[in-house]
């Protein structure tokens, strides 16, 4: 009797796979981008392998440091671009079109029942669909490349249910935190957690991939809600190969399980420095700020615009304001629905999709001292710029705290 793990490893594996063995496992789709291809592409070279096994199951998006933020990072880029040529590797996505994780599911690649590796912590976000979505390094994708095989130690399970419904304002982001607030960031150490609950099955595909892209934060190996109606429909005339999904046996093995009830939840914040530092809003309410982030691959999609609009159409925003959709496709859409011209008259600057100031590297690093309010997934010292402090919360949360320049209840604006 299996988890969803064991049984997405067993196929992977080709033989039983249980929670503790180690196994040599077939990559469906690998991906790395511009921050971490370059490491994973030095390696490969060292191999003295000629080729990819499989152009076609490798992803390059370019998003973390673009477009390029120094001659540095520009020579590195090119040389990617070129290697990427070099091998045949279609599926590449130059700066613009948006972040890793965002991209890979919009191109129909995060897939139930596929076994899905980047060289990103938050590759746990195809468990949104289903897919057993992991991160490694670059040396192990490096392997990858070379041979489309890794190896794993099949992680053991945790099963956490949300039940009830979230208040008008409360997000999916309010419950990714309020469950990281009590699992704590090293609750799920190594361990594939599965999801369930009316709480999780109500949620968007966008919603569902906060939730799973998050669970790296708890320590998590991967974040997988079993695949459903809502999944299928999102994957029509999208997925780029068949599928099949995969659930749990009745009576598979848990070494944990948690409950969490949502009836009621206020807004949620991460304080800094740490994860899972989580209050209610009203706890931290009036905290003063000099920034505010909407975007990253945890909230930066239309759904999280749409929320952030609500909140901010025919106000102004009292601190600068940055708002980065997560692809191209959701600025488009975005631009469609009249949205950014809300972001812009509230007096909000737009940047290129991609991570942004996600991780401190460029557009919109702060300063000493300073406060930001985000709805990334990380608020660790220093993250966003020597000596700033980061608060983690909603895309409503975060528009309704621009606007007052404090930290404030979307519910009250
Ligand atoms: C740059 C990359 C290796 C890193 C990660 O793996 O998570 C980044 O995306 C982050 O969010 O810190
Ligand atoms: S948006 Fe942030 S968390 Fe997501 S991949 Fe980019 S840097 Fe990492």
């Amino acid at each position: 009797m299996s988890t969803i793990s064991e049984k997405i490893f067993s196929r992977a594996a080709g033989k039983e796979a249980k929670a503790n063995d180690f196994v040599i496992a077939d990559i469906d789709y690998a991906m790395a981008h511009d921050g971490t291809s370059i490491l994973a592409v030095r390696s490969f070279r060292q191999m003295e392998v000629e080729k990819v096994w499989d152009p076609s199951r490798i992803v390059i998006p370019f998003d973390h440091l673009a477009p390029a933020n120094s001659d540095t990072t520009a020579g590195l880029q090119k040389d990617i671009r070129g290697w990427v040529r070099q091998q045949g590797i279609r599926n590449f996505y130059d700066i613009g079109n948006g972040i890793c994780h965002q991209v890979l599911p919009e191109k129909g690649f995060a897939m139930p029942g596929k076994l899905i590796v980047g060289a990103d912590s938050h590759s746990c976000t195809y468990g949104a669909f289903g897919a057993f979505g992991t991160g490694v390094g670059a040396t192990d994708m490096a392997e990858i490349f070379a041979s489309g095989k890794l190896w794993f130690r099949v992680p053991e399970s945790i099963r956490i249910t949300a039940e009830g419904k979230l208040d008008d304002r409360v997000c999916a982001k309010d419950l990714t935190l309020k469950i990281i607030g009590e699992v704590t960031a090293s609750g799920a150490t190594y361990k594939a957690v599965e999801f369930y609950g009316d709480a999780i099955e109500n949620l968007s595909m966008a919603g569902r991939m906060t939730l799973s892209n998050m669970a790296i934060e708890m320590g998590a190996k991967a974040g997988i809600v079993p695949p459903d109606a809502t999944t299928f429909e999102y994957l029509k005339n999208r997925a780029v190969s068949d599928y099949e999904p995969v659930y749990s046996d009745g009576d598979a093995d848990y070494v944990a399980e948690y409950h969490i009830d949502v009836n009621s939840l206020e807004p949620q914040v991460a304080c800094p420095h740490e994860v899972d530092n989580v209050c209610g809003v009203s706890g931290i309410a009036g905290k003063k700020l000099d920034q505010a982030f909407i975007g990253t691959c945890t909230n930066g999609r239309l759904e999280d615009l749409e929320a952030a609009a609500e909140v901010l159409k025919g106000n102004e925003v009292a601190v600068r304001t940055i708002i980065i959709p997560a692809s191209r496709q959701i600025m488009k859409e975005a631009a469609s629905k009249g949205l950014i011209e809300i972001f812009l008259d509230a007096g909000a600057t737009m940047g290129t999709p991609g991570c942004g100031p996600c991780l401190g590297g460029h557009m919109g690093v702060i300063g000493e001292g300073e406060v930001c309010i985000s709805t990334a997934n990380r608020n660790f010292r220093g993250r966003m710029g020597t000596g700033g402090y980061i608060y983690l919360a909603s895309p409503a949360t975060v528009a309704a705290s621009a606007i007052k320049g404090e930290i404030t209840d979307p519910r009250n604006v």
